[in-house]
């Protein structure tokens, strides 16, 4: 029996709220799910917000005293130094009580991640999570700590290795940078790689530094790639990167604005395309965990994370919307699927083909390096 552990709290919902990109999105996704009837077969856990020492695993103690200056500060303009430091201000606006906002986002991760390391749970999902740009010493791209990498820290504790896998359409920068130069965490990141597109890295040649070199994988793609296409690179890089890494866990960045339908539009994914990855990533029965992120069509992040919560349970789901808080809001199909567009694919299978090749040939040779280097130590 998979047990399977699920962030749902309402304190979450209203500090995610401040946000005004993706207001009331933790919503809608928690009443579809219960609208499925999904949450009896989940153990729903209550949020345990971050202590200080953890969000300092990785923020640096400046950034977080700023936060904490900051948090009952309604406006930046009042602030003395409100010039934008620390990545505060455009990208990423002052919102009111950003340290309690933040600690209660890099909690959630927390919560989830524990529920592995104590073993009440082989699956852990949090879609409050998944903030992937933010760097040790400033927010980011909307992204105002990187929960994500205070999960990976204290799955540590316990899991030698760890493969992140990011599927939104931004490159995980946050998380590339900070483990750089790890080989025991080996970052994968599908993303749109294009002039003037955020975050600008994640070319494919950015394989990572010092002993962490070959550890940073990157499928940069362009505009309008489709299911097919998506599922295949996924498949054949991460089959090679199964084998040679062998991670004891996983840590899913699901970011949906790689959606067909999603304002920033340029991808041309449907449900199948995410659920192809993550019926691959439960084929390897590892422990998980899933985090939100991206996804700025409100009711197409709810109808993938709903569906992804419904695969990873194993249960199957009708199309038509159940009866649930915000059903108008599905309307006029009231259907779980998300119709793909009929965008251009500017990805040729030259492009894809050449992706794979150049990154299996790298990772071989690093890989062929750290399974001698492992022999070696065992001799
Ligand atoms: C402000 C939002 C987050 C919203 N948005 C779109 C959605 C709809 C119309 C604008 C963006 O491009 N944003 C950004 C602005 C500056 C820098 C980064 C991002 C997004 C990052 C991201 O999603 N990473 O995974
Ligand atoms: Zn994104």
């Amino acid at each position: 029996m998979k047990k399977v552990t699920f962030i749902c709290d309402r304190s979450l919902d209203n500090q995610l709220n401040k946000l005004e990109q993706i207001a009331d999105r933790s919503s809608l996704v928690n009443h579809l799910v219960h609208g499925y009837g999904l949450n009896s077969k989940l153990i729903v856990l209550k949020n345990v917000i971050a202590k200080d020492d953890e969000v300092l695993s990785f923020h640096s103690t400046d950034y977080i005293n700023h936060l904490k200056d900051l948090n009952d500060v309604k406006d930046i303009d009042e602030h003395e130094d409100n010039e934008e430091e620390y990545g505060l201000g455009y990208d990423c606006p002052l919102i009111y009580g950003i340290f309690d906002y933040v600690s209660a986002v890099v909690g959630s991760s927390l919560t989830a991640a524990r529920s592995l390391i104590d073993g009440s749970a082989n699956i852990a999902i949090n879609w409050y999570g998944g903030w992937h740009h933010a760097q040790r010493d400033e927010a980011r791209g909307f992204c105002y700590a990187n929960d994500i990498v205070c999960a990976i820290n204290l799955l540590r504790q316990k899991f030698q290795r760890v493969l992140y896998i990011d599927l939104d359409i931004h490159h995980g920068d946050g998380v590339e940078n900070a483990f750089e130069y790890s080989q025991n965490v080996l970052t994968f990141s599908l993303h749109k790689y294009e002039v003037g597109f955020y975050p600008g890295s994640g070319a494919i040649t950015d394989v990572g530094r010092g002993n962490g070199k070959f550890y940073s994988v990157n499928v940069p793609l362009k505009d309008g790639i489709r299911d097919e296409a998506y599922t295949k690179i996924f498949n054949r890089l991460l089959e090679v990167l199964m084998q040679a890494f062998h991670p004891d866990t996983l840590v899913v960045q699901c970011g949906c604005d790689s959606l067909a339908g999603d304002p920033l539009g340029t991808f041309n994914l449907t449900l199948k395309g995410y659920g192809n990855c993550v019926k691959t990533i439960l084929s390897w029965q590892k422990p998980t965990l899933f985090l939100g992120g991206g996804g700025y069509n409100i009711t197409n992040a709810a109808r993938c994370w709903t569906y992804l919560t419904s695969l990873i349970l194993g249960c199957n789901i009708a199309t038509d919307i159940p009866d649930n808080h915000f059903f108008e809001r599905y309307g006029p199909g009231f259907d779980l699927d998300i119709a793909e567009g009929n965008r251009p694919d500017c990805n040729s299978e030259d492009d894809i083909d050449n992706c794979i090749s150049i990154i299996t040939g790298t990772q071989l040779i690093c890989f062929r390096h750290y399974l001698f280097v492992q022999c070696d130590s065992k001799n």
